[in-house]
C-alpha cells in the first residue's frame, strides 16, 4: 500500500530564476503563492512585480533558496511558488478516482514529461501521475514543453512508480504497460473501462518493480524496422485512441 507521500508542494509548482519568475509574476491567468528571494539577492524587477500582483516576498538564505529549488539548479536566487490546481496526491486523487491515469515510470527528460503532460491533458485524462523520485521534476523545463499546460494538468503525485502502481491496483486499477514488442496492439486490445496505462523511460522502458504489476501489455505497431518510439510520442498515440474509442462508444 503507498505511504503517505503528501507533501505541501503537492500544491505548487516551483519556478526558479528571474525570468521564469518575472514571467510567472506577469501572468494573470497564474495564481502565486509566494516568491522566495535570497537574502543577498538584488532583484528590484521582481519585487515591483510582486508588488503590484501583491504577492508576498519572503526573504531566505541563498543555500535554503537552492535546497527549496532542487539543488544545482539555475535559481539566481530567486523562486515562486505557482498554484496548480488540479495537481494533488495520488491517495487524494483516489477517494474518486479518475477513469484513465498514466503511470510515468523512470521517465528523466523534462521535454518529454512537458508534452506528455500537455497531450494526456489536451485528451481529457484524468490523471498523469508523476512520481517524485526517477523521474523528471516539474521545474522550468517541464513547464516550458507543457506550453504551460503543466500549471493546470491533472498531476497526481507520489514518491516512486512503484508506490503508485501498488496504490493503483489496490484501488482497482488494471496496470496496462505500454512496450514496443507487445503482441497485443492499442488499436484492437480490449481496455477496461477504468485502467492506468504506465510509460516507461526512455532507455530501459517500464523498470522491473513496476512490470510485477502491470497485467497486460499494449504496443504501437511500427513499420520500417524502428525499434521504439519516443515516449512523448507513444503517449499521444494512446491518448487520441482512448478519445476515438470514447468517441465511438457515445455514437453507439
Ligand atoms: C523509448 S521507449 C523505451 C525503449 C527501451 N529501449 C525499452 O526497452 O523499452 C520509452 C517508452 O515509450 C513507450 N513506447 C515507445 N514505443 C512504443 C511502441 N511502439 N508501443 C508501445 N509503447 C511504446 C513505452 O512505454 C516505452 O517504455
Amino acid at each position: 500500500m503507498a505511504s503517505d507521500t503528501a507533501s505541501p508542494k503537492d500544491r505548487f509548482l516551483t519556478v526558479y530564476g528571474r525570468k521564469p519568475v518575472l514571467e510567472a509574476l506577469a501572468d494573470r491567468t497564474l495564481t502565486i503563492d509566494k516568491v522566495l528571494l535570497a537574502d543577498n539577492a538584488r532583484a528590484p524587477e521582481i519585487l515591483r512585480a510582486a508588488r503590484e500582483r501583491g504577492v508576498a516576498v519572503q526573504r531566505a538564505t541563498p543555500q535554503r533558496v537552492k535546497v527549496l529549488a532542487g539543488n544545482g539548479k539555475q535559481d539566481q536566487g530567486v523562486l515562486a511558488d505557482v498554484v496548480a490546481p488540479r495537481m494533488r496526491p495520488l491517495a487524494a486523487a483516489l477517494a474518486s478516482p479518475p477513469r484513465t491515469v498514466l503511470l510515468l515510470d523512470g521517465i528523466t527528460t523534462p521535454a518529454n514529461v512537458g508534452m506528455i503532460l500537455r497531450t494526456a491533458t489536451a485528451a481529457g485524462v484524468g490523471g498523469i501521475v508523476v512520481p517524485r523520485r526517477g523521474v523528471a521534476g516539474l521545474d522550468p523545463l517541464v513547464v516550458k514543453a507543457s506550453a504551460g499546460v503543466a500549471f493546470t494538468a491533472p498531476v497526481l503525485r507520489c514518491y516512486t512508480a512503484v508506490e503508485a502502481a501498488e496504490a493503483l491496483r489496490a484501488a482497482g486499477y488494471p496496470l496496462v504497460g505500454l512496450a514496443a514488442d507487445a503482441r497485443a496492439t492499442v488499436f484492437s486490445a480490449e481496455l477496461p473501462q477504468r485502467c492506468a496505462f504506465v510509460l516507461g523511460g526512455e532507455t530501459n522502458g517500464v523498470s522491473p518493480e513496476v512490470r510485477a504489476h502491470v497485467s497486460d501489455w499494449v504496443s504501437i505497431p511500427m513499420a520500417g524496422g524502428v525499434e521504439s518510439l519516443n515516449v512523448a510520442s507513444a503517449a499521444a498515440v494512446l491518448c487520441f485512441e482512448l478519445v476515438r474509442r470514447s468517441e465511438a462508444q457515445q455514437r453507439r
